[in-house]
């Protein structure tokens, strides 16, 4: 059996499909598959491993009838249509848990790096621009004590959360689909409504997924409702936020600083305005990025690989619906 892998993953993944004997195609060009060679090199393969945002859509899915089970190198599924891959039968594996403490770190990382303005420093260091002390040139902003709103209290705005609170005893405010008595219990966590975390909070870091309803959810209204000494991070999805608007309200002092790991698109063009803001942070989608992680995301996904071609129930499966009675595409091998 075949399984396609879209691009280079940790050894330790790859060590895994061996063993279970199958036959792997990795795609190792720098550059994204289109979708006509996505389907090429799935045509004759029983498993796809994604990693990156290849749109995995109904059109995709239709071309492609010998697959058997997807899994994704990520926990966002913004580009896969769930609910084709369920209609056809194939279970849709990611990596939830294993990736929290790294892209939550990400994103505490850009909160603070923000809040001091450390990237843009750096790089007038690199132009040979170290001032002369000042005391009052270079500031930032402190943390200690300032209240964090987190937009989607899952695992990763948990992880942020708990983080913020041990080292700056910040209040937490959270928006979520539900509240999330974990966060409230553990961290003394407020639920509130959308415009009071826009309202009330000093930073606003966002860990929902991307989806029909928080597409441009950060857009020139939301970003009007912020304190004007506000930090808005983003390490979830870059359509999350409108950069338009975002970059007004940094122009504007609408909002003092922004530290991203996603943006829209991607990558962000070397010449994007952002790049030249003081109290502008942004990473190239790194949240992930540490040795430990990726090997543990690429175990993860190859263990969904190999228990869908044993017709085995995902680890980690994102519709678990295709298991209520028979798929009505693929039978498991
Ligand atoms: N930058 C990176 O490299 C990186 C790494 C991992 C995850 N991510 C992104 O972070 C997201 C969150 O990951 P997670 O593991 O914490 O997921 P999770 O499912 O544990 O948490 C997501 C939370 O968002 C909430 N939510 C969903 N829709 C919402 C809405 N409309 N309004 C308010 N809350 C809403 C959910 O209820 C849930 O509590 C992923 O979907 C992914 O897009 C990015
Ligand atoms: O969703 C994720 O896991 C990361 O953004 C990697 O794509």
């Amino acid at each position: 059996m075949k399984v396609f892998i879209t691009r280079v993953i940790p050894q330790a993944g790859l060590r895994l499909l061996e063993e279970a004997g199958l036959t792997i195609e990795q795609w190792t060009k720098k550059r994204n598959l289109t979708p006509a060679e996505l389907v090429d090199h799935c045509r004759d393969a029983d498993a796809l491993l994604s990693a990156g945002s290849s749109k995995i859509d109904a059109g995709f899915l239709a071309a492609v009838p010998h697959l058997k089970v997807i899994a994704l190198h990520a926990v966002g599924y913004d580009n896969v249509d769930i609910t084709a891959a369920t209609a056809h039968g194939i279970p849709i594996g990611n990596t939830p848990g294993v990736l929290t403490d790294a892209t939550a770190d990400t994103a505490f990382l850009l909160m603070l790096a923000t809040s001091r303005k450390a990237f843009y420093l750096h790089k007038k260091i690199l132009r040979g621009d170290w001032n002369f002390f000042e005391p009052t040139a270079n500031l930032g902003l402190s943390l200690e004590g300032k209240t964090l709103g987190i937009f989607g209290m899952g695992s990763i705005g948990q992880a942020m959360a708990r983080r913020s609170k041990a080292a700056y005893n910040m209040p937490i405010l959270y928006h979520n689909r539900k509240p999330c008595t974990t966060a409230e219990k553990e961290l003394g966590a407020r639920y509130v409504s959308f415009e009071t975390l826009l309202r009330e909070s000093d930073v606003l870091s966002v860990h929902a997924p991307l989806t029909a309803d928080t597409q441009d959810k950060f857009n020139a209204a939301a970003f009007a409702q912020m304190k004007p000494n506000a930090i808005f991070v983003n390490t979830a999805r870059g359509g999350l936020h409108n950069e338009p608007d975002l970059i007004s309200a940094l122009l504007n002092h609408q909002i003092w600083g922004a530290g991203l790991d996603v943006t829209n698109p991607e990558p962000m063009h070397p010449d994007n305005v952002l790049l030249q803001m003081p109290n502008v942070c942004v990473l190239p989608h790194i949240g992930s990025a540490t040795v430990e992680t990726r090997d543990a995301m690429a175990i993860l996904a190859a263990r969904n690989i190999i228990a869908g071609l044993k017709g085995e129930r995902l680890p980690a499966v994102v519709n678990p619906q295709v298991y209520e009675g028979k798929p009505a595409g693929r039978p498991a091998l």
